[in-house]
């Protein structure tokens, strides 16, 4: 199996409080790994330092091998790294089909001169950036929608189409915080699915951050387990689920 991100050491401080100390993750090439614990723990926390929203105070986050902590976010994303957020952030007034084609526009090989003068490099990459959105849009059965303004689907549309944005950029690792949250169950099993075909299909890893434990026992290939910033488990669903530590500081709360 191939590593795709090595996590060591992981710390953040926020002043006195310490929100991350010393997590540990590894994820590899096809994967689905949950990050789960108890409301504070800070599972986002680590997203943010993966993502480079945070600078971690310590630890190391190797990319296929090459040290990544502490670059700028838009540096990370562009290297494959690519993450939804705890509330949907959308350009609402945009419509969707624009959502994907702008997300699209960033990772683009082109630049302001060859945009203005129409180089066929540049209406290439303008035809591949569309056919990507066609593609997504289709897949999370939003293509009758295109043309909407994004703010006015369904919440777990949009839920989708954060998604959608995320694979037009074709990513080596997704990250979701909390993706079922305000959910239904029907809409639960739906994303259950996408997430699986994304990384069967598709060959994208996912990174998932979850309080539902049916689609994190459901999903994952392996789980973390953190409380209170510190890892406290790891393993498979099945080890996770019987983990006495674990039922004592997480399941056995709800
Ligand atoms: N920017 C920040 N400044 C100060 N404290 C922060 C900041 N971000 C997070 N924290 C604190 O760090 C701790 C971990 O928060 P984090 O959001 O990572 O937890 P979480 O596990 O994602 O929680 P939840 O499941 O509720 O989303 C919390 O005590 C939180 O208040």
């Amino acid at each position: 199996m191939t590593k795709l991100l090595e996590v060591s050491g992981l710390t953040m401080r926020f002043g006195g409080l310490l929100a991350v100390n010393g997590v540990a993750l590894e994820l590899n090439e096809k994967e689905i790994v949950s990050i789960i614990g108890p409301n504070g723990a800070g599972k986002t926390t680590v997203f943010n330092c993966l993502t480079g929203f945070y600078r971690p105070t310590e630890g190391q986050i190797l990319l296929q091998g090459e040290p990544i902590q502490g670059l700028p976010g838009h540096q990370i994303a562009r290297k494959g790294v690519v993450r939804t957020f705890q509330h949907v952030r959308l350009f609402k007034e945009m419509t969707v089909l624009e959502n994907l084609l702008i997300a699209q526009h960033r990772h683009l090989n082109t630049n302001f001169l060859a945009g203005l003068l129409k180089t066929p490099g540049f209406r290439r990459a303008e035809r591949q950036a569309m056919e990507r959105a066609a593609f997504w849009l289709d897949k999370v059965g939003l293509t009758e929608l295109a043309n909407r303004a994004a703010g006015n689907l369904a919440y777990g549309q949009q839920r989708h189409l954060e998604i959608a944005r995320c694979m037009c950029t074709q990513p080596k690792i997704l990250m979701l915080d909390e993706p079922a949250a305000g959910l239904n169950p029907k809409e639960t099993e739906e994303l259950n699915r996408l997430i699986g075909d994304l990384c069967r299909d598709h060959g994208v890893s996912v990174l998932l951050i979850e309080h539902d434990m049916k689609l994190v026992m459901d999903i994952s290939d392996r789980i973390y387990v953190v409380n209170q910033g510190t890892p406290l488990a790891k393993g498979t669903p099945e080890q996770i689920r019987t983990n006495p530590d674990v039922i004592k500081a997480y399941l056995g709360e709800s």
